[in-house]
């Protein structure tokens, strides 16, 4: 009886195996020989042993994959908030900061950038092939070919959306003519312009290849100052031959091996998306101890060629034209502060064009070097077993105007929630959506940069639009999206020094900004009045009332909040660390710009409890 059922199991089986034509093939031969035979059973347990060698790391893959925590931020606001600022500082850790010296090998790269940047403040004369040519100082004060006054424009803007804040007075720039003396600044600044082009030429890379870089947008239509939509973020009527929005950021993707600059005449040097500018600032690669700590430096100031030499020639026009009391009342009129962000070492100029300048740490984090498109930041946390198997990736956005094409269609709900292949009822905590791919960017927090000095100034890119009235709408359509009702947010209210430093100059806050009305025109009063106003905004517009939004004072060019936090051995700040801390409702109070030892203390103190709960 049991001989009778095996029989049946083996033919059962013989026929199954039959019917299955991989089975079939892997079937012995019927007439095998004992050689073959032992050949085919070693053969076999070789391939089994392979097969199970591959689950295996299939296996353990997925124990790590899941292992690693994956940390994605997201960095908004609008051009010179200091999104990129915010990143060098607030990560050390992505470019060594916490190694300070160790960056020191890879100076003279960040030099001849530097030096670069500074020529770029004066030497802009070209024809207007760039929206940011009004930063710039030459350009500022050249005979002007058309007038434009801000107020007019703002008077066709729709009742509606009446902005809170006048746009200031009418510049004088109903003026046609050039400054007095302006074509002596100009043939004294130009053997510059030659050294500019033999810098870019030094700082681009020849291999520069638009398929390499880890983003792509499309190649839009560029905008003069005077062809740009309407100044209301957030609003899908505000461009309405809109090209089709893309963005492309492919998960998983590390920096971007593509040239890290955009480097053409008449246009401000610009941080390519794709790329980052660790690479431009050289700070890329990992310097070696030996060098580092040799202190070897190449003697630069003795190469007949480099750059500094006629930058040193041309330091006293340059002076000369910076301190003109007429160049800055024009830029007072054009109410361009320069000296506020990128132009911040016109006052150093001296210093800056020395023959033996090299770059400090204040240096490199004050560049200024605009971003376009999107830009992903990956890194890991060194060191620190807490934090061991945490990955982060920082995704910086271009903030200007047209760069917002990448980025403000993900605000408007109505169009995604349509795309939206998961469904219109879905939570999702997502940000960025490929149209083209179907794929979405989750991000765990929005970092948004509210650079609230900028109170009296207009946007480079468009001079008709306050600079506070395009973050405060912008504020508006990030908090009010719904797909982002359950993404963190943090706001930095940024700038604060130089906000600071613009009250005590007597520029009142009210003169700009109506609904301020009487109040004092005191420091504190302001901040605290900032943090109500776009406090409450949230509060109202959020589609998910349970979410806090966390508050900071920020001034993200002060390095001396990064030396506290190193100093206490995290790498971590801990507005970073609020984002997982959210998901656990955790309450943590931030730290302010310059907080005490022992606020700080107490601070690490709970974030290191809750990381212990966390990771
Ligand atoms: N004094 C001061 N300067 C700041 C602060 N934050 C940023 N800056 C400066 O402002 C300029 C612009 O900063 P970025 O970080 O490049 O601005 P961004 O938001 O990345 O600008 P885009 O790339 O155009 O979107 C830089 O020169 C910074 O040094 C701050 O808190 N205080
Ligand atoms: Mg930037």
């Amino acid at each position: 009886m049991a001989h009778h059922r095996t029989q049946l199991a083996a033919s059962t089986s013989r026929r199954r195996s039959l019917s299955d034509p991989l089975a079939a093939a892997l079937l012995p031969p019927p007439n095998e020989t004992p050689d073959q035979r032992e050949h085919r059973l070693l053969a076999e347990a070789e391939a089994k042993k392979r097969s199970d060698n591959i689950d295996r790391m299939i296996r353990e893959g997925e124990k790590e994959r899941r292992r690693k925590k994956v940390i994605k931020v997201l960095l908004l606001g609008q051009s010179e908030s200091g999104k990129s600022t915010t990143l060098k500082r607030e990560f050390p850790c992505s470019i060594c900061m916490h190694r300070l010296d160790a960056v020191v090998e890879f100076r003279p790269t960040s030099r001849r950038c530097l030096l670069l940047l500074l020529l770029g403040m004066f030497l802009r004369t070209d024809e207007v092939v760039h929206i940011m040519l009004s930063n710039l100082i030459l350009e500022a004060i050249a005979p002007e070919t058309e007038a434009h006054s801000g107020l007019d424009e703002i008077d066709d803007l729709d009742s509606s959306e009446a902005p809170t804040i006048i746009i200031g007075r009418p510049s004088s720039s109903t003026t046609t003519n050039g400054l007095p003396g302006y074509e002596n600044y100009r043939r004294s600044l130009a053997p510059l312009m030659e050294l500019e082009q033999r810098l870019i030429q030094q700082l681009s890379d020849p291999e520069d290849n638009a398929e390499h870089e880890a983003t792509h947008l499309p190649l839009y239509p560029t905008y003069s100052t005077h062809s740009l939509p309407a100044a209301h973020v957030g609003t899908s009527s505000s461009a309405p031959s809109r090209p089709a929005p893309r963005i492309t950021i492919p998960l998983g993707a590390n920096s971007s091996p593509a040239s890290p600059v955009t480097l053409s005449p008449g246009s401000e040097l610009t941080v390519r998306n794709g790329s980052n500018w660790k690479k431009t600032l050289g700070l890329a690669k990992t310097p070696s101890p030996k060098s580092v700590h040799s202190g070897e430096l190449p003697g630069w100031w003795e190469d007949p060629h480099d750059p500094v030499h006629l930058i040193n020639r041309c330091a006293p026009a340059m002076t000369e034209l910076w301190r003109d009391t007429r160049v800055q009342q024009r830029l007072a009129e054009r109410r361009l502060r320069l000296e506020e962000s990128s132009g911040f070492y016109l006052e150093d100029i001296d210093r800056v064009t020395a023959k033996m300048y090299f770059p400090t740490d204040e240096d490199v984090l004050k560049a200024r070097l605009k971003t376009t498109g999107v830009v992903e930041h990956t890194f890991s946390l060194p060191r620190n077993a807490e934090y061991r198997g945490v990955e982060w990736k920082i995704y910086d956005v271009g903030g200007a105007k047209p760069q917002r094409q990448a980025w403000a269609p993900y605000f408007d709900d109505g169009e995604l929630f349509k795309k939206n292949p998961l469904g219109s009822n879905c939570e999702v905590d997502s940000i960025a959506y490929d149209q083209h791919a179907d794929t979405f960017l989750v991000v765990d927090a929005i970092i948004f940069l509210a650079p609230i000095s900028a109170f009296d100034q207009v946007l480079a890119e468009d001079p008709r639009v306050n600079r506070l009235e395009d973050t405060i709408y912008l504020w508006q359509s990030v908090t009010s999206n719904k797909l982002l009702a359950n993404v963190n947010i943090i706001l930095f209210l940024n700038k604060c020094d130089l906000l600071k430093r613009k009250l005590q100059a007597g520029v009142r806050l009210s003169h700009y900004m109506t609904s301020y009305e009487e109040r004092s025109n005191d420091y504190d009063a302001i901040v605290n009045y900032f943090r109500r106003k776009f406090g409450v905004m949230h509060n109202l517009y959020s589609p998910n009332k349970s979410r806090e939004c966390f508050i900071h004072f920020t001034s993200v060019t002060d390095t001396r909040r990064t030396h506290v936090i190193i100093s206490n051995g995290m790498f971590l700040r801990p507005t970073a660390l609020e984002i997982g801390l959210r998901r656990h409702s955790v309450q943590v109070r931030g730290i302010e710009s310059a907080p005490s030892p022992r606020e700080t203390l107490q601070v690490l103190e709970l974030y290191r409890r809750v990381i212990g709960v966390l990771f």
